[in-house]
């Protein structure tokens, strides 16, 4: 999986329906899929792989993510059951994403990604606003122990989008992925990519978080803005 050589679209996607949301990925031309494990109906290890492999045999590069239940995840697990799912999904996945917040988990996470050569995400998000340019650089330079930094902020005017895509583009050395959430961060899910963001995030059906952009509309207005052919 190539992080940074082209705009990636990301599906964050649970366990129901899984083969027609997976033909219809492909069809879309999504890059990534997100197994937001923490919304499956199982969280039983061998059921993680089972829907890791189907993913994975169907073409698609995987983000594995157990979030956190104080970040917006469903299910509120123990640590040890968290990194259980992340050894169960490590196998598959390209990707794996811990919340900056969940530090108990860094070092076996961390160990993990450099065991099986995978890309450790660090994220974090902030679902009540948009913190200042030094507080979003203070997140990044401690994130730092990453691959791949993303932050996701809930945006509530245009000054906060103004400051996302500085800080963005501030920091375009690194692999970044920023998202400004809710109805006025959506033009970042798009405009993002001209500041250095790497990966956006997508629906079908249901969003899993304030203002992400359905898959039809997401393609066509990165096709508008020449970001797809
Ligand atoms: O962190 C992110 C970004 C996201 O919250 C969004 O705003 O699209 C969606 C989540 O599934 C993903 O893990």
């Amino acid at each position: 999986m190539e992080i940074g050589k082209y705009p990636l679209i990301a599906l964050p996607l649970d366990d129901r329906d899984l083969e027609s949301k997976l033909s219809q990925a492909k069809s879309k031309g999504i890059d990534l899929i997100e197994l937001r494990i923490d919304m499956f109906s199982s969280t039983q290890s061998d059921y993680v792989k089972d829907i890791s492999r189907k993913v994975k045999d169907s073409g698609f590069g995987i983000i594995g993510t157990v979030r956190s239940v104080e970040e917006g995840g469903l299910k509120d697990l123990k640590d040890s059951e968290r990194i259980e799912l992340f050894e169960a999904v490590s196998d598959y996945a390209d990707i794996i994403d811990i919340e900056l917040r969940s530090e108990r988990l860094h070092e076996d996470l961390v160990k993990l990604c450099r065991d099986k050569e995978k890309f450790l995400l660090v994220s974090y998000h902030d679902f009540e606003k948009t913190p200042s340019e030094d507080e979003i650089q203070e997140i990044i330079d401690r994130s730092s122990f990453g691959d791949i930094i993303k932050f996701a902020f809930m945006v509530k005017d245009v000054e906060d989008v103004g400051r996302i895509l500085s800080v963005t583009h501030k920091n375009r050395d690194k692999k970044i992925v920023s998202i400004g959430m809710g109805d006025l961060g959506k033009i970042t899910r798009v405009a993002g990519f001209f500041f250095g963001s790497l990966i956006t995030y997508t629906y079908i059906g249901e969003s899993v978080a304030p203002g992400q952009i359905e898959v039809k509309e997401l393609i066509k207005e990165l096709k508008f803005y020449g970001l797809r052919s």
